[in-house]
């Protein structure tokens, strides 16, 4: 790494998903041509996907694009590990313009849990990206069944850290309803990710970036505003996680359908500054033993060791970013608060689990050292 690009800081890296058809390409042209996203660079599967209006190409070298706002568009027709550090190995030797963003676009039909993986378990690409966040965008009038079909779209709303809703101006007397029923099920699958209406000017630049937990720019990143972690509690006082808004209730039993009943939203937390040593292990035990299951993790933990200076969790399925210790709390809380997306992992076995390490004690509960001396009791799920 050049003494430039170590100054510099870890590159945000957005990964843009959602179903076929939801409308991915259409907001990319709409957030290309936003001089905030001015640096860019764009990575696709094939140029003859992206569509990307025509008038905005200047250039095509090999299989960059330059597009006429200044950003870069690659392609990748498999390797996406070898695309982005290609693209760092280009910025550091100059090759390439100094881009201060990369946006991943998917194909629909894709699981964005191993684009994460990737980015988040390559020793090297981990220090170089840092994962700013996951927008999906749902179809307003075909999200609902699209959900009720397709269990890879489910899971492309519980990783979501935004949710762009595309279509709204298509909707009518006739399907709004079931719109408001999409609503309530998409905050019921991710308590937390903000809804944003492309066709009511929400899914701005400014809305959907930005929505990681690590400042680029050296300043304590928001982190209750990352976590959001109000949102999941909410969730859980309704029985199970539903939308307190009129116009989002739950309408029909139809909602908890077989997809979605396999998800849980939910928030651990703590005042007890928790060891080092048992947040280690915990972090450890839940990804390797239950790995698949964890669809989204996010949290920020008081240590006991540095009680000053909280350290910041995420993680997708079995591989977490290496922990980032921050200079101080973002703000007066200063409990430990862990949120989880699950699918067919219990809340109530995360919590056992989560308590035994760190010491809470619970009725009919193992402590640490019990789980510890046979780790296979962990794997009753
Ligand atoms: N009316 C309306 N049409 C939209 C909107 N967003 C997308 N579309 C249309 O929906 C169709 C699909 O949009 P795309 O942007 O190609 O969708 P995509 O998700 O990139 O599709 P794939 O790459 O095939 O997965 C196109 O005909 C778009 O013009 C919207 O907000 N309103």
């Amino acid at each position: 790494m050049t003494e430039q690009a170590a100054m510099d800081g870890p590159i945000p890296l957005t990964i843009l998903t959602g179903f076929l058809g939801a409308g991915k390409t259409t907001l990319l042209n709409r957030l290309l041509s936003d001089p905030a996203l001015a640096d860019t660079v764009v990575i696709v599967n094939e140029f003859g996907e992206i569509g990307l209006d025509h008038l905005f190409i200047e250039a095509v070298d090999g299989d960059m694009v330059l597009l006429s706002s200044g950003c870069l568009c690659c392609t990748v027709r498999g390797d996406l590990v070898a695309a982005l550090e290609d693209l760092v190995a280009k910025r550091d030797a100059g090759t390439v313009s100094p881009f201060r963003r990369v946006l991943v676009e998917t194909t629909g039909l894709a699981d964005p849990a191993p684009i994460l993986q990737a980015a988040l378990s390559h020793p090297y690409l981990v220090t170089r990206y840092a994962i700013d966040g996951v927008v999906t965008v749902v179809d307003a009038l075909n999200g609902y069944a699209t959900l009720d079909e397709h269990s890879e779209a489910v899971k492309q709303v519980a990783v979501a850290d935004r949710i762009a809703l595309t279509k709204s101006d298509l909707l009518t007397d006739a399907t709004r309803p079931e719109y408001g029923r999409l609503r309530a099920r998409l905050r019921r699958l991710n308590p937390a990710a903000p809804l944003l209406e492309a066709a009511a000017g929400e899914a701005t630049a400014d809305a959907l970036m930005g929505a990681g937990p690590f400042e680029t720019s050296g300043k304590i990143p928001d982190v209750a505003a990352w976590l959001r972690e109000e949102a999941y509690r909410d969730a859980e006082g309704d029985g199970h996680a539903h939308d307190h808004a009129h116009d989002e209730r739950d309408q029909d039993s139809h909602d908890v359908n077989r997809h979605d009943s396999r998800v849980r939203a939910f928030c651990l937390t703590t005042d007890r500054p928790v060891p080092m040593a048992a947040l280690d292990m915990f972090m450890t035990l839940l990804p390797s033993a239950h790995g698949a299951k964890l669809l989204r993790m996010k949290g920020i933990v008081n240590v006991a060791e540095q009680p000053d200076r909280p350290i910041v969790l995420h993680g997708v399925q079995h591989v977490l970013h290496p922990p980032v210790a921050l200079p101080r709390w973002p703000d007066a809380d200063r409990r430990t608060r862990l949120v989880f997306i699950t699918r067919d992992l219990d809340e109530s076995f995360v919590r056992r689990m989560w308590d035994a390490f760190t010491g809470t004690p619970a009725i009919d509960t193992p402590d640490r050292a019990a789980l510890m001396d046979n780790p296979l009791s962990l794997r009753r799920g």
